[in-house]
């Protein structure tokens, strides 16, 4: 079970496609609490590069760790309950975005899963081709990381109430039913 600290700022993590922004978006509705999309947070050389089919390197993704990572810890400083998304595939990643309060929600599914979403997904700058290197690049979050996975087979309200319900969450008054889909 992860520890949940009173005002904690959740990373919800896996690779593209796994559902980050729609389950991220429906929970935050939900709790009623800041969210932030980590894919705008990209340098735009990133976007272009993963945008022409080239995976990102450590080297690219440093610098966008480091706006999240620091985004993460104004809402710890300040007390402010969030939820961010950010594909923190590697365990190195997932350290420099950890701190107290920070909790993972790694959204995990098989490749035949996720590539027939990415399928049907249109106007997004990530090409279904790169979902190959995310999952080489993927560590799972294990042991003494603080977090919980979900399988990604239930449907984006359903996973938000596993969410709510695994963290011991509490959703805003009348905000329940939000994102029902
Ligand atoms: N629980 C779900 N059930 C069915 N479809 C889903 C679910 N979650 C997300 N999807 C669909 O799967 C596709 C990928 O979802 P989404 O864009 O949220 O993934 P992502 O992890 O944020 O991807 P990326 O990292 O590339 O931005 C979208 O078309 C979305 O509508
Ligand atoms: O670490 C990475 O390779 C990137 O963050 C990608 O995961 C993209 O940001 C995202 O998946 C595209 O939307």
């Amino acid at each position: 079970m992860a520890k949940t600290a009173q005002q904690p700022v959740l990373v919800i993590m896996g690779v593209s496609g796994s559902g980050k922004s729609t389950v991220a978006g429906v929970l935050a509705g939900k709790l009623g609490w800041d969210l932030a999309e980590g894919d705008d947070l990209h340098p735009e050389a990133n976007v272009a590069k993963m945008h022409s089919g080239q995976a990102l390197t450590d080297e690219d993704r440093w610098p966008w760790l480091g706006i999240i990572s620091d985004w993460i810890r104004e809402h710890v400083d300040a007390g402010v309950p969030a939820i961010i998304t950010c594909s923190a595939l590697k365990k190195k990643y997932r350290d420099v975005l950890r701190s107290e309060g920070v909790v993972f929600v790694f959204l995990q599914g098989s490749k035949d899963k996720i590539s027939d979403r990415l399928a049907s997904r249109h106007g997004h700058f990530m090409p279904p081709s790169l979902l190959e290197s995310q999952f080489e690049a993927l560590e799972e979050p294990t042991g003494d990381e603080n977090y919980i996975s979900l399988c990604v087979s239930a449907s984006p309200a359903e996973e938000a109430d596993e969410v709510i319900q695994r963290l011991g969450l509490r959703p805003v008054a009348g905000n329940a039913e939000a994102g029902a889909l």
